[in-house]
């Protein structure tokens, strides 16, 4: 599933010298003191964000609904590529966004197809497939065309000084690192990757957000009104200890997590030596074999969280559950996984959500529009019928053709600044 020969990344590297190697460049980007530097990009993305959708106004204040899958998706490639590589992708406002996530949609879908029938690629059918989608789908090689651009931008921007936090990936691919990092092909993957999947996750969390707190009015008002006594309308949120401390922030956003983990998917890891059991009835794993969990699954498990539909932030802060289902629930949380090969950029992710969140409900009020009927959840819509569990009507309703998540349509959301 390597997009170019020897192109591996973090993520896709099987060879452990090679991983570390490269997991080590890509995080030299993502301490403290690059990710200070590059911050704003996340605020003035969001800026744009929002003055757009807020543009058209309602005679009660309130904006047009708009389709939040859409609009997120937008916005977090715009934010991870002026963050990732200090550039600019404009798909806020650029049409070129048409035939970008329709094409990202089909490849997600190949993705998901190799991933179940290795072996199709590993013939070369996945090179075949790829030459024969750019012959049939126009879309794909506009995005061919596009994607060649922004690459040789990002590569353009970071060649002599990092412009945002993937730059030390690209002064790796371009032989200038001091320790051993990317070459060309790798540095190809791991930016794309890096760009794409974030954005992707970003998307999905905010996204989550407005749905989840739609639904449930007391987490919306216990956060706003948290945030709003901590910052006024307008002034710039940055990432501290005071937003990084806020327990109800974070509660929420790991409940945001828990019911729609980005990567929601199984994440295979191979079983290297003998003794590793697995489940509560020790089975045995075979050394060779593949071995993995739905995060999905796990994150709505009962026997792990109590009332697993409902969307309850309260049950992250200390003191609601009993110390025994609270460590539990805490050990068993894992939308980043655990260990060696566990997200490299999980803080990263916390922090723009952290941001986005304070920026999105200090400066602004939303709530469902009508079109949320014709999606369901909520109470209405096609396929509805009487909740059996506790939240099970107010789901965000979505698909996986990959490890990760994916939906056509919604939460559909007004707007209105809260000044
Ligand atoms: C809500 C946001 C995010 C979620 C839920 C998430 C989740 C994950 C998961 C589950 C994996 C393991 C995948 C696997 O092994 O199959 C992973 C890997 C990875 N993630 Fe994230 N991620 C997020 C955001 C980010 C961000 C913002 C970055 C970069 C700044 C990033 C960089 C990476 C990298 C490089 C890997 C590969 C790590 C390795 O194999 O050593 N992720 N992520």
């Amino acid at each position: 599933m390597i997009p170019l020969d020897d192109g591996w990344s973090t993520m896709t590297s099987i060879d452990k010298t090679l991983h570390k190697n490269l997991r080590q460049t890509l995080r030299s980007g993502l301490g403290n003191d690059y990710l200070k530097r590059f911050e704003p990009a996340i605020l003035r993305q969001l800026k744009k964000y929002y003055a757009e959708l807020t543009k058209d106004k309602k005679p009660d204040g309130w904006s047009n609904a708009v389709n939040m899958r859409k609009w997120n998706l937008y916005l977090g490639f715009d934010t991870m590529s002026d963050f990732g590589f200090g550039i600019s992708t404009n798909l806020l406002f650029d049409s070129a966004r048409d035939f970008i996530f329709p094409t990202l949609h089909v490849h997600e879908k190949k993705m998901g197809l190799y991933e179940q029938l290795p072996t199709l690629n590993k013939l070369g059918i996945g090179k075949v497939i790829a030459k024969v989608l750019l012959k049939v789908f126009p879309q794909a090689k506009r995005f061919a065309e596009w994607y060649e651009s922004f690459l040789n931008k990002a590569v353009a921007a970071n060649t002599t000084e990092s412009r945002g936090i993937f730059g030390p990936v690209i002064q790796s691919g371009l032989g200038q690192a001091k320790t051993p990092g990317h070459n060309k092909a790798q540095m190809i993957a791991e930016g794309s990757f890096s760009v794409f999947s974030s954005a992707d996750a970003y998307s999905i969390t905010l996204s989550g957000l407005f749905h989840y707190l739609s639904h449930y009015p007391e987490a919306y008002e216990r956060l706003a009104a948290e945030l709003r006594g901590m910052y006024k309308p307008g002034e710039d949120i940055v990432w501290d200890s005071r937003l990084e401390s806020n327990v109800y922030l974070r509660a929420v956003i790991n409940e945001v997590m828990r019911l729609l983990p980005p990567a929601c998917g199984v994440h295979w890891r191979e079983c290297e030596k003998s003794g590793v059991f697995v489940g509560p009835n020790r089975v045995a794993v075979t050394p060779g074999s593949d071995v993995g969990v739905s995060v999905f699954a796990l994150c709505r498990d009962g026997r792990i969280f109590r009332d697993p539909l409902r969307f309850w932030p309260e049950r992250w802060v200390p003191g609601t559950l009993v110390e025994e289902e609270f460590a539990t629930a805490r050990k068993m949380f894992v939308p980043f996984l655990i260990g060696p090969r566990n997200c490299a950029g999980s803080h990263v992710a916390v922090m723009i959500a952290s941001i986005t969140y304070a920026y999105t409900l200090v400066n602004y009020d939303f709530r469902f529009g009508p079109e949320q009927q014709k999606i369901g959840g909520g109470g209405g819509g096609p396929g509805y019928r009487s909740p059996v569990e506790e939240g099970e009507d107010k789901e965000l309703k979505f698909e996986s053709h990959y490890s990760i998540a994916g939906w056509d349509n919604g939460p559909f959301i007004e707007l209105k600044a809260t000044q």
